[in-house]
């Protein structure tokens, strides 16, 4: 049995890393071990339940900081990394903690897996500071998990060896598949659904949050029968201007972020969804609800070029015109709604499990026979 350590710490990582960890707990060959970082708290505990997964090792957080976060996290991980002959280091993204866990990997010479690579803007200002911190665990990582052929291509671009770079689908199909089997989410709703929000990204923070709170209430009160829910992040740079924005509106249902089972239901039931967010964007079209994307530019221009996406901006104007037009073109909605999901099949992590034995077997094979 090979000892696989994944190293995850926020709610998007456990959301893509729990179905490989399911995979890799039934394939008979590896004993995967879940390491929590400690960089969310409340909102990873949610995700961690959701999925049935109670973390082997969990790291306490040091300070509020990223940065006294992100030195004593490593100092933590290099301690777990001496503690056995791990075979390989998992990560997921392009959080603080994916680059804390694919260096504490490469320090102690074991190979590191990343999940959803090649995924790039080459704006190293968007995503602050995830495009930097992605583009880095590529550099030292020794198996490439592409979500798409776009994301495969961007890795080969920068001459990370072909036999490394695997396209795979992105595993968070896999997490909506795993809800809908073993939890059961389905359609709900009457009528035209409402209307789904979530905004937290960094580079979005300050007046561009504040533009996009305006849009959702001049929609809301041009639309008083348009029900809109607003899960809101828990960082007060985003919950105080949200709340005293929209605070009063009576048809905006502001709320702490939602456990994954409500966000698939309230995705599910879903007429548009409005959001910033890198997951909800491979989400939303698995159920056919079409999205309109709070960012200037996405690294996930397949959900643009699919049909399923369009990019909304951070105006206030164009946020609202483009929620306008999809509310009265029946046809350019339909249209959204068919265009099927461009990132995944829900096989991403069965891909993923099978690969790794075909390269981690070999690899063990030729050490017990030197
Ligand atoms: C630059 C960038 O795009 N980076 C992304 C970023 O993540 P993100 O932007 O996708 O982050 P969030 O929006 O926090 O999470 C989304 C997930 O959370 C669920 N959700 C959300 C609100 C809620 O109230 N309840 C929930 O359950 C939701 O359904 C979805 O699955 O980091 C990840 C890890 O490295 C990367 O994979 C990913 O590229």
């Amino acid at each position: 049995m090979l000892d696989i350590l994944i190293i995850c710490g926020t709610r998007p990582e456990i959301i893509k890393l729990a179905p490989v960890y399911h995979a890799l707990r039934n394939c008979g060959w590896a004993r995967p071990v879940w390491l929590h970082t400690g960089q969310h708290g409340d909102m990873a505990r949610q995700m961690l339940a959701c999925f049935d997964i109670e973390p082997d090792i969990e790291l306490s957080r040091a300070g509020d900081s990223l940065a006294q976060f992100s030195t004593r996290c490593r100092e933590l991980l290099d301690g777990v990394m001496a503690s056995r002959p791990w075979s390989l280091v998992m990560v997921q993204g392009d959080t603080e903690s994916t680059f804390l866990g694919a260096l504490a990997g490469f320090y102690h010479h074991v190979p590191v897996a990343h999940v959803e690579a090649g995924l790039r803007t080459y704006d190293l200002s968007r995503p602050f500071p995830e495009e930097g911190l992605r583009q880095m665990v590529s550099r030292i990582a020794s198996f490439h998990f592409a979500p798409t052929a776009r994301a495969s291509q961007a890795l080969q671009a920068e001459a990370v060896p072909d036999e490394r770079v695997f396209i795979t689908g992105n595993t968070v199909i896999d997490a909506q598949h795993w809800v809908m089997r073993h939890r059961r989410i389905k359609r709900g709703g009457t009528g035209r659904g409402h209307l789904l929000v979530t905004a937290h990204r960094r580079e979005n923070w300050g007046s561009d949050l504040r533009e996009i709170c305006y849009a959702i209430a001049d929609v809301a009160s041009h639309h008083p029968e348009l029900d809109i829910l607003f899960p809101v992040h828990l960082n007060p740079t985003v919950s105080k201007p949200v709340h005293a924005i929209l605070g009063e509106l009576s048809n905006v249902h502001l709320s702490g972020p939602f456990d994954y089972l409500r966000m698939q239901q309230a995705l599910i039931d879903a007429w548009l969804v409005l959001t910033d967010s890198g997951g909800l964007q491979e989400e939303a079209p698995t159920f056919g609800v079409p999205l309109l994307v709070l960012r200037t530019e996405t690294e996930r221009p397949e959900a643009i070029e699919s049909g399923c996406a369009r990019l909304a901006g951070t105006r206030r104007v164009s946020i609202v015109k483009q929620i306008e037009d999809l509310w009265e073109d029946g046809e350019a909605y339909a249209a959204m709604a068919r265009a099927g999901n461009p990132f995944g099949d829900g096989q991403a992590s069965d891909r993923i499990v099978d690969l790794l034995q075909g390269a981690l077997e070999g690899g063990e094979r030729r050490r017990e026979a030197v």
